[in-house]
């Protein structure tokens, strides 16, 4: 996309990892390199180790081979990355503005500062209003907005964000795609995004990685990596959108994972 620049050096470099459990190894040769506010899309079957790859690309599961590397910059106000899950962990006891704050503590910034740093996400996601509430009486579609402003506070060089939206109903889901959609032209995070849902992955993504094994046979790898050439802006309308599903169907197969999207 016209947002990615492709001479900037990379934010995320992965090469030929392995990785799994004990002796199992479930993902084999991964390569992965993304540029700075570039959108990757992760898709799969169910278990076929999405998830694990992206604690291996944050460093909390250290691959069997290979090497990762988010550069980390000289920055003492910001975190190389941060994470958004399916459900938004919010602390009850806390108000939407401490939430967000709380990714912050540990980082060089004086209270002012953090409580501004706070407020900014939470203006990107729409939820400036709601600084002084409890959790409690938001959404869950608003809770998890709260829980992308608390990932976008520490302004990481890379969002991962592992299926943050397959908690949601269908209409609050759509709309929050809407929304991210807009979000990610309006970040400087690249976004490497875990989601079952192709359709998803193709409206979001520069780029989507397809996951799965030969005749399904483990340990499992990188099967293809499909460019979106697409606008962003009524991407779902647009007349190759299907076809750019439907390619990733056919590659993915009729597992369970093409069953459940
Ligand atoms: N801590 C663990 N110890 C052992 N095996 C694990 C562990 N975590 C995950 N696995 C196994 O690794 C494989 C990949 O799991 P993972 O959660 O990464 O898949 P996924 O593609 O994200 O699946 P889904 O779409 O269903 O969330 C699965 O077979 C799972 O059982």
């Amino acid at each position: 996309m016209a947002t990615v620049s492709v001479a900037a050096p990379a934010v995320l470099h992965a090469r030929d990892i392995s990785l799994g459990f004990g002796d199992d190894t479930i993902l084999a040769g991964v390569d992965l390199e993304v540029r700075p506010q570039e959108f990757v899309a992760v898709v799969g079957a169910s278990g076929v180790g999405k998830s694990t790859l992206l604690r291996a690309l944050t460093g909390l599961l250290p691959p069997q081979r290979g090497e990762v590397e988010i550069p980390r910059g000289e920055a003492t106000d910001t975190r190389a990355w941060s994470m958004v899950f399916q459900a938004p962990r919010l602390f009850p006891w806390r108000r939407v503005r401490a939430n967000v704050e709380l990714g912050l503590e540990g980082l060089a910034l004086s209270r002012a500062e953090r409580r501004r740093r706070a407020l900014e996400p939470l203006a990107l996601v729409g939820l400036e209003e709601f600084a002084e509430r409890w959790p409690s009486t938001l959404s869950g579609g608003q809770q998890q907005r709260v829980g992308i402003a608390r990932a976008l506070a520490v302004k990481p060089k890379v969002l991962f964000m592992d299926e943050p939206f397959s908690a949601l109903d269908a209409i609050t889901r759509r709309h929050l795609q809407g929304e991210l959609a807009d979000l990610r032209q309006r970040t400087e995070a690249a976004i490497v995004f875990v989601t079952h849902d192709i359709e998803e992955a193709v409206l979001l993504a520069d780029r989507v990685m397809v996951l799965g094994g030969k005749r399904g046979d483990t340990p499992a790898g990188v099967i293809d990596v499909v460019e979106v050439d697409l606008p962003l802006t009524a991407r779902r309308e647009h007349a190759e959108f299907a076809n750019r599903v439907q390619a990733i169907e056919h590659l993915i197969g009729p597992g369970p994972a093409a069953a459940a999207t």
